[in-house]
C-alpha cells in the first residue's frame, strides 16, 4: 500500500524533530553534513522515531541545499548530503515506514533575500537529488513566504507522481506572515495539486488546535500537522523547548477531531512525544466530518484622527515648501539644537526633518526631540526611520508609537550599515529594505499590522521615502523610485546636489514621477568639507569652479561659510525653476546657514508672487 492508500482509512503518525534533537546533544554545527560525516547517530534517530511508532519519517534533508550549505562551504555537495540522508532513512526504516524527503523553505521575514530565481534554482537541484533516491514522497516544510511555497510545489508537481506534503509555518494563530488567512493559503496548495497540506513549526499545539478550527477539511487533499513541542524559551544563550509529552497525548487526539491526519512534531519534540501521539491515536481512524469555526466578523478599523493641517506631499504640489535637517546632536544636552529649531521654525519652514542615528553613529532619538520641538515650537517633525536599528518588533512598536504622539511624517530608509559609523561591531538589523518598510508604513495607514492583524485604528502617515541621485546610473536609480511609488511613498526627498546641471538632468529623469521632490541643498562650510564631499562621498561629485571658489577662502572660516552660502543659493535658484520643494541640510548644527538660506528661498517666493499678482 502507498501512503496516500494508507491515509485513505488511517491516522498516519509522523516522527519528530531533526535539528533540535542533535542540537540537544550539543551539536552545534551542519545538520545535514553528518549524513556523510556522522550517519550512525541520524540512522539512531530515525530508528528512535520508529520504534516510537513513527509511520512516516523525512530525511535529514531540511537544509541541504545549495544556499544553506553554502554557509558552511558545502555547495558542491547537494546530491551528496541529499542521496546519503535517503539511504540512512531506508536504512533505518527498513520497510516499516514510508520515508519522505524533506526541503525547507528557504524565506524567512524578508522576501528580498532571495528571488525566486535564486529559489527555483536551488530547490530543483534539490528535489532532483531526492527524486533520483527514490523517496516515498515529498515533504516541503516550513514556508513562511506562501510565494515560495506556490513556486516550488508547481515545480515539485510538474517532476513527479509521488505524494506531495506542503506545510505553511505561520506566523499568528490563523495567519502567514503576509496576512493570508491559513485555510486560504492550504486551498491554493491543495489546487497546486499537493496531497498533503498543512502546518508545521514556530507554534505549539494550542496555537495550531486554534488555527486548525477555522480551516475546512479539503476536498481532494489529506490534512496533517507538525507542532512545535511549545513555545521556545531562551535559556543560558541556546533556545528550549518544554518536555511535555503527556501533553501532546492529549493533543493529538484534538488535532483528529480538527482533521489532521498526518500527525507528527517539529521543534522541540522527541522520540517521546511520538510515542505520546502515537499511544493516543492506537486504533483511531480519522474523522470524515467536521465542524468549522467561523472566521472572526472582520473588525470595523476606525479611521485616523483628524488633522486640521494637509500633509507635506501635499503641501508641496500645491505652494513652495521648505524643510530642514536639523541633526540630532551626538552628545547630551541639546540647547543649540533647540536654539537652532527654534530660529528655523521663525522662518515659516514646513517641518523640521530628525535624523535617525545617521551615519550609523548614536545621536539622542529624534522621537524624543521631536516631541519637545512639537510640544515647545508647534513645529511639524519629519521623523526619518532606518531599518538598522529595529527588527520588526521594534519598527511596528516605534511606529504606533509615533502615531500615539501624533508625529505622521515619516521618512523610510535603509540606513548607513553599522559598520561606516562609530560602533562598527554593532549588528545591522535590516529585517526589511526601505520598499518593505514602506509597505508596512502603507499598510499600517490601512489599520493593519506587517502580519495583517488589525491595529485597531488607520494611522496618517505621509510617507516620505530617499532620493539619491548622485550615482553613476541615475536611470536606475530613477527605477528605485518608482517601485517606491508602487510601495505607497507618498513623495521624496534627496541627498543634497551640487551641480546646476545635475538639478537639470535630475529634473529631465523624474518629470513623469506621479510623486513631488525635494531637492536636497546642503551649504558647504569649508574648502576641506568640499574635498572630503568630492572625493570621500560616493557619487558626489562637486564641479571644478565650486571646489575653487571654496579653495579660495580656504582658512577662514567666515569668508567660506560666506562662499558656502552664496553657492547654495546658485543651487536653489536653479532648483527654484524646476522643484517646488526644498531640503535644506544643515552642516554641523550651523543653523545660521540654514535659516539664511530658509529666508531666501521664501524671499524669491514672495517676489514670484507679488510678479504674479501683477
Ligand atoms: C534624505 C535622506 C535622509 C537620510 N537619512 C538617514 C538617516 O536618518 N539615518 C541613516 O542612517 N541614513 C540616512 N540616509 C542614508 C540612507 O539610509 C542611505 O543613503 C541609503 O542607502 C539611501 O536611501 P535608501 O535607504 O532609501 O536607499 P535604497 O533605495 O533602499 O537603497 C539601498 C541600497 O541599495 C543600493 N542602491 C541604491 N540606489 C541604487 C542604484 N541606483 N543602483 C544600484 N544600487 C542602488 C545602495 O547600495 C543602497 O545603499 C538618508 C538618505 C537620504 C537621501
Ligand atoms: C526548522 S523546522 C524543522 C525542520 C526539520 N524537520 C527538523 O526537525 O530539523
Ligand atoms: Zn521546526
Amino acid at each position: 500500500m502507498g501512503l496516500l492508500d494508507d491515509l485513505q482509512t488511517n491516522i498516519l503518525i509522523g516522527d519528530g524533530a531533526m535539528g533540535t534533537l542533535l542540537y540537544s546533544y550539543g551539536i552545534d554545527r551542519c545538520f545535514e553534513e553528518l549524513n556523510l560525516s556522522n550517519r550512525e547517530q541520524i540512522l539512531r534517530i530515525h530508528q528512535a522515531y520508529i520504534e516510537a511508532g513513527a509511520n512516516v519519517i523525512q530525511t535529514n534533508t531540511y537544509g541541504a541545499n545549495y544556499v544553506k550549505l553554502a554557509r558552511y562551504g558545502l555547495e558542491d555537495e547537494v546530491k551528496k548530503i541529499n542521496e546519503a540522508a535517503v539511504q540512512i532513512a531506508k536504512e533505518a526504516a527498513k520497510d516499516r515506514a514510508y520515508i519522505l524527503g524533506t526541503i525547507g523553505g528557504l524565506r524567512t521575514l524578508n522576501k528580498n533575500t532571495l528571488t525566486i530565481d535564486e529559489i527555483k534554482r536551488t530547490f530543483r537541484e534539490q528535489l532532483y537529488a531526492l527524486l533520483h533516491s527514490d523517496v516515498d514522497g515529498l515533504l516541503l516544510e516550513t514556508y513562511y513566504d506562501l510565494e515560495e511555497l506556490t513556486t516550488v510545489l508547481a515545480i515539485a508537481r510538474k517532476e513527479t507522481d509521488k505524494p506531495i506534503i506542503a506545510h505553511v509555518s505561520l506566523h499568528e494563530v490563523g495567519v502567514l506572515q503576509d496576512g493570508t488567512h491559513v485555510s486560504e493559503a492550504l486551498k491554493q496548495l491543495e489546487a497546486l495539486g499537493a496531497d498533503v497540506v498543512g502546518l508545521n513549526c514556530r507554534l505549539g499545539p494550542y496555537h495550531m488546535l486554534r488555527s486548525l478550527e477555522e480551516v475546512p477539511l479539503p476536498t481532494s487533499a489529506f490534512l496533517s500537522v507538525y507542532p512545535n513541542a511549545s513555545l521556545p524559551e531562551y535559556r543560558d544563550g541556546r533556545l528550549v523547548y518544554e518536555t511535555n509529552p503527556g501533553y501532546f497525548k492529549e493533543t493529538a487526539l484534538s488535532f483528529r477531531e480538527q482533521g489532521a491526519r498526518l500527525i507528527g512534531g517539529c521543534c522541540g519534540t522527541t522520540p517521546k512525544h511520538i510515542a505520546a501521539i502515537a499511544e493516543a491515536l492506537r486504533g483511531l481512524k480519522p474523522i470524515v466530518h467536521k465542524q468549522v469555526k467561523q472566521q472572526k466578523e472582520a473588525i470595523v478599523v476606525q479611521e485616523p484622527p483628524y488633522e486640521s493641517d494637509p500633509p507635506l506631499h501635499e503641501i508641496v504640489r500645491k505652494r513652495r515648501s521648505v524643510i530642514v535637517e536639523l541633526d540630532p546632536p551626538k552628545k547630551l544636552g541639546i540647547q543649540k539644537f533647540l536654539a537652532g529649531a527654534k530660529a528655523l521654525h521663525e522662518v515659516g519652514i514646513d517641518s523640521l526633518t530628525l535624523a535617525d542615528n545617521s551615519l550609523a553613529t548614536p545621536r539622542i532619538s529624534n522621537v524624543a526631540l521631536g516631541t519637545i520641538i512639537k510640544e515647545k515650537f508647534g513645529i511639524r517633525p519629519l521623523i526619518h526611520i532606518t531599518c538598522r536599528d529595529r527588527n520588526l518588533i521594534g519598527l511596528q512598536s516605534h511606529l504606533m508609537g509615533l502615531h500615539t504622539l501624533g508625529m505622521n511624517h515619516v521618512l523610510a530608509v535603509t540606513g548607513d550599515p553599522s559598520k561606516i559609523g562609530d560602533f562598527p561591531g554593532a549588528t545591522s538589523v535590516y529585517d526589511l529594505s526601505s520598499f518593505d518598510l514602506i509597505q508596512l508604513i502603507r499598510q499600517f495607514n490601512e489599520g493593519l499590522s506587517y502580519s495583517g492583524k488589525p491595529l485597531g485604528q488607520k494611522t496618517n502617515f505621509s510617507i516620505a521615502a530617499a532620493f539619491n541621485p548622485n550615482v553613476r546610473h541615475l536611470d536606475k536609480a530613477v527605477q528605485r523610485l518608482e517601485k517606491k511609488i508602487q510601495c505607497g511613498a507618498h513623495y521624496f526627498i534627496s541627498q543634497p546636489l551640487y551641480c546646476e546641471k545635475q538639478i537639470e538632468q535630475v529634473y529631465e529623469a523624474t518629470k513623469h514621477l506621479s510623486a513631488p521632490i525635494y531637492i536636497g541643498i546642503m551649504p558647504l562650510t569649508s574648502a576641506r568639507n568640499a574635498d572630503f564631499l568630492h572625493h570621500e562621498v560616493p557619487g558626489i561629485t562637486l564641479s571644478d569652479d565650486i571646489r575653487a571658489r571654496m579653495a579660495a577662502c580656504a582658512n577662514d572660516p567666515l569668508q567660506s561659510a560666506r562662499e558656502g552660502i552664496a553657492i547654495a543659493k546658485s543651487l536653489i535658484d536653479a532648483a527654484f525653476e524646476l522643484f517646488n520643494g526644498i531640503y535644506l541640510i544643515t552642516p554641523f548644527l550651523r543653523y545660521e546657514m540654514t535659516v539664511e538660506l530658509a529666508n531666501y528661498i521664501y524671499e524669491k517666493a514672495r517676489a514670484e508672487r507679488k510678479l504674479s499678482n501683477v
